[in-house]
């Protein structure tokens, strides 16, 4: 998977759009070579004017129109964040303030061309490209704020993080220091990749691996989900809740033996607001640094997610004890999302296969 938006074109300003259309018209029309009397060159030069600067302009919108993805057409994780990112209608606005610009465009280009074939008189066909400038001028600028808003948000959204939408995926959770990364690093096979998220500073950890049949992603979310969501302002929030449409399985990690800085009340805290924000989705409780943590402490948190009846298990991270138990529960909790999705792209290649003769 990609950034959806990857592929979106830095959007010029109306100035730039102008004057690249107006240098490109002005390049061709001296390197051309018209034939015939005078009145007939200054026709041929002049409409090669009009043709280039209505292409130039309409090529540079459309491309903007074709290479930004619909936003309702986009998976729902990357709707959440872009809601936090844009606003849709500002958004819809602008692109379709594009598709008008270019429709117009074209109509007076049509409409110039032929008031110069029917004109016998070179000055005033210089005239009616002018006019026709004049006129595509004040079109791009009646769009210059819609030009301007969709490159601020292209600069935002191309920033989005790439994660596989296609792949099974656990979201880890738990205050910072607790071993979030050490799991990962256990878990995964491949050194974790640092994709970017907006909203926090550090960036989203991803790492897979494969049961021998399917691949699986583990996710870090480093500022995300280690701090009570009392204390989001509402773009985290929003940010948070979009893992949601990312994740299929939460990890959250205690860190009994408190080196992690954290309290166990404080632990047990988050612990509480993420399972409530999560609830809907399965759960998994690690408890870490089983190496050095006390034994009532472990105890603690063991009869607080019993009572709960979610699945914990005890682990180090660290010295790799009971990590090949967490993969396992991984595998058996999400192997069916596996197969499914599998299943579902098998599909999709016959159906395109099966085609009528
Ligand atoms: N003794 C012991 N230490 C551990 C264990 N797991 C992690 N640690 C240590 O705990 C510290 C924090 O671990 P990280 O994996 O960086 O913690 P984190 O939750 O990813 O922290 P942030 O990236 O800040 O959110 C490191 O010094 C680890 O070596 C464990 O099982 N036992």
């Amino acid at each position: 998977m990609r950034n959806p938006f990857e592929r979106m074109p830095t959007v010029l300003t109306a100035d730039e759009l102008i004057d690249k259309a107006f240098r490109r018209a002005e390049r061709a029309a001296s390197a051309f070579k018209p034939r015939g009397d005078k009145v007939k060159k200054a026709r041929q030069r002049e409409e090669l004017r009009i043709r280039t600067v209505s292409n130039v302009v309409r090529d540079n919108l459309r491309k903007v129109l074709e290479r930004t993805p619909g936003l309702s057409t986009l998976p729902k994780f990357y709707q959440e964040l872009v809601d936090v990112l844009v606003d849709r209608d500002t958004f819809h606005k602008a692109m379709a303030g594009i598709d008008w610009a270019i429709r117009i465009v074209r109509e007076l280009e049509e409409r110039y061309v032929e008031r110069i074939r029917y004109s016998k008189d070179p000055n005033e066909m210089a005239e009616l490209r002018r006019q026709f400038y004049g006129r595509v001028a004040s079109v791009l600028r009646d769009i210059d704020d819609r030009l301007r808003y969709l490159n601020k948000a292209r600069e935002v959204l191309k920033d989005l993080p790439v994660v596989d939408l296609e792949t099974p995926t656990v979201v880890i959770a738990g205050h910072p220091n607790v071993g979030k990364s050490t799991l990962l690093k256990a878990l995964t096979t491949a050194k974790p990749e640092i994709a970017s998220y907006p909203f926090t500073t550090r960036g989203i950890n991803v790492g897979q691996f494969e049961d021998g049949y399917f691949r699986y992603q583990v996710i870090d979310t480093p500022g995300l989900l280690d701090r009570p969501l009392s204390e989001r302002n509402e773009i985290e929030k929003q940010a948070i809740l979009a893992l949601k449409y990312l994740g299929n399985l939460i990890i959250y990690i205690f860190d009994p033996s408190e080196y992690c800085g954290f309290p166990l009340e404080e632990q047990i805290h988050l612990f509480n607001e993420i399972y409530e924000e999560f609830k809907d989705m399965p759960f998994l409780v690690v408890i870490n640094k089983i190496d050095v943590a006390e034994e009532d402490k472990i105890r603690i948190v063991e009869e607080l997610v019993k009572e709960k009846g979610i699945k914990f298990l005890k682990i180090s991270a660290l010295k790799g004890e009971g990590v090949d138990k967490v993969r396992e529960e991984i595998t058996k909790t999400l192997r069916p999302l596996a197969e499914k999705i599998a299943k579902e792209k098998i599909e999709e290649e016959l159906r395109r296969y099966r085609r009528p003769f």
